[in-house]
């Protein structure tokens, strides 16, 4: 499914009106209409009968509070009782929503025009529920004015909000939050998905999201490029390519999968080596190598029976400082036909120094993760690195995307898919940006979300194993934007599973659960 920003939300609107001919009024009135389905839909699933419903419909000065006029209008038809709570003089309305107004004229319903007069608060204990139609993919910044006291109020009266569009106080784009921001049960999107629906905060904001058909094609016109794709089966199988659901050939053999070579581990942080070099095997790798350092050989041998161990001379330290290290992992590279390197690596003397002779000499894949996305940020960042020819995969929390991208966190989240966008871009890399819905990136800007997970993979080693997801993707022959975004989609999907499996306490999930569930 396709999602858009507010400004390709508006050259849609623009196409459909002008180049197709369907009249704004039209689809406002479908859009109002399907607002308040799911009004109704929402109510029903709660207690099974309209009456004593009273609702209040906050109504916006632009076309969002046109959209909740009409919802009025059907609600009422249905047997409702509504409010019509305005921000501005209904007569002040134009536009479509002043038509909107005219015709709700007809029906009389109860109003309020908002102000700090006594009639113009509403009690708010006299309603059962809110229609949230303030602001919608024109608002410019914070709510201001009464837009942000109206807001406030509605989050504190505790009352279910329905949202048209998207929550007032959302940013369409970012899913970054103002402050006041609705807080909804329900969001009915309209058309299409929007930008920042997808991404948290925002997609808490919104609730349940409903994206609903309102006239406008769901195909973006001709030339017209969306904001990205979420990640479901059928947009996986459509966007990324029909050989991802391949199964196993008859007469495959072990070569024909793909041989791992995972560069990972040190003694404080052995583990790290080992989930990820299981997923690759469970991700369905024909073959994987764990190279570690050469201490940690004897306390690992057995523990993954299926796994091949390559010691690298580590001086007796555990970890990864000598010389040779690089000249010997690019020799294990050269029968192998993927890299993967970072879990659990830890910092080192010459760190920076191993990291670059890997990925100027890696003439494969390369799955760069953990402390190799730290040690990358430490050596001048990437704009200092020469373009791989190979694919590369950079799989970064927001912590350590902070560190490349020289940002804060807090910067990081605020615009998760355009700063993946532009990172991926401009540095010619596929990007994974990870935490709650996670944004993948292309080296030719195309963007996708993924949907699947589960609160419960918050946990340590759940990036080792993705890392060794993606890792054994590339070697069954995926290209980079392909093992990204199905093997984000598949770690996911395990995390999910193996949330059930431990219904009782999701916050018991090991990462070993998501390996075993895959
Ligand atoms: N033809 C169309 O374009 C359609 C638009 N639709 C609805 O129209 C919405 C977009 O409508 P508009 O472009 O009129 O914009 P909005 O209705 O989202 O908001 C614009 C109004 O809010 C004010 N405003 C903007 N930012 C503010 C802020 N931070 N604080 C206080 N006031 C602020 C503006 O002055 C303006 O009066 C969509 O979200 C959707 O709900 C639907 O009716 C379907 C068709
Ligand atoms: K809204």
């Amino acid at each position: 499914m396709e999602f858009v920003t507010a400004e390709q939300m508006r050259e849609v609107d623009r196409y459909t009106i002008e180049q197709i001919g369907i009249p704004a009024v039209v689809l406002m009135e479908n859009a109002g209409r399907a607002i308040a389905e799911e009004v109704v839909h929402w109510i029903l699933r709660q207690k099974k009968t309209l009456s004593g419903e009273h609702w209040l419909v906050l109504v916006g000065k632009g076309n969002n509070g046109g959209d909740g006029l009409v919802c009025a209008r059907h609600l009422a038809d249905r047997g409702v009782l509504v409010t019509l709570l305005y921000v501005t003089a209904p007569d002040r309305l134009n536009g479509e929503a002043g038509v909107q107004q005219r015709i709700i004229e007809a029906l009389d319903l109860p109003r309020i025009v908002y102000s700090d007069e006594a009639e113009g608060t509403p009690d708010w204990r006299s309603y059962t529920g809110i229609v949230d139609a303030l602001l919608g993919t024109g608002t410019q910044g914070a709510p201001r004015g009464v837009y942000a006291s109206l807001i406030a109020e509605a989050n504190a009266s505790g009352l279910p909000i329905v949202a048209a569009d998207i929550p007032s106080g959302l940013d369409a784009d970012t899913g970054a939050v103002h402050d006041p921001c609705i807080e909804a049960k329900v969001t009915v999107c309209l058309a299409f998905m929007k930008a920042g629906l997808t991404q948290y905060p925002g997609a808490k904001a919104a609730g349940e999201v409903i994206v609903r058909y309102i006239g406008i094609p769901p195909r973006l016109p001709a030339g017209l490029e969306g904001a990205g794709v979420m990640l479901t089966e059928e947009s996986l199988q459509s966007e990324l390519g029909p050989d991802l659901g391949r199964r196993r050939e008859p007469d495959g053999h072990k070569g024909t999968y793909g041989h791992v070579l995972l560069a990972a581990g040190s003694l404080p942080m052995s583990g790290a080596g080992l989930l990820a070099a299981k997923a690759a095997l469970r991700a369905g790798c024909g073959l994987a190598t764990w190279a570690l350092p050469a201490s940690l050989l004897p306390h690992m041998l057995g523990a993954v029976p299926e796994l091949m161990l390559a010691p690298v001379a580590d001086g007796g330290t555990g970890g990864w400082g000598t010389a040779a290290a690089a000249d010997e992992l690019l020799r294990l590279l050269a029968a192998r036909d993927v890299l993967a390197v970072g879990p659990g690596l830890g910092r080192f003397p010459g760190e920076a120094a191993l990291l670059r002779a890997l990925w100027e000499g890696a003439a494969r894949p390369l799955v760069v993760d953990a402390d190799a996305l730290n040690i990358l940020a430490a050596a001048d960042g990437l704009a200092a690195w020469k373009r791989r020819d190979a694919a590369t995969i950079l799989t970064p929390h927001p912590g350590e995307m902070a560190r490349l991208a020289g940002l804060t966190t807090a910067e990081v989240q605020r615009d998760r898919i355009g700063l993946a966008r532009r990172f991926a871009t401009e540095h010619g890399v596929t990007l994974v940006l990870k935490g709650a819905r996670s944004v993948i990136a292309a080296l030719d800007g195309r963007v996708y979300v993924n949907v699947t997970g589960h609160p419960g993979m918050a946990t340590g080693g759940s990036g080792d194993v993705l890392t060794g997801i993606i890792a054994a993707m590339l070697a069954q022959g995926l290209n980079a934007v392909q093992a990204a975004a199905f093997g984000t989609y598949l770690h996911g999907l395990a995390g999910e599973q193996a949330a059930a499996v431990r219904s009782g306490n999701p916050a018991s999930l090991l990462a070993g659960d998501m390996i075993e569930a895959l």
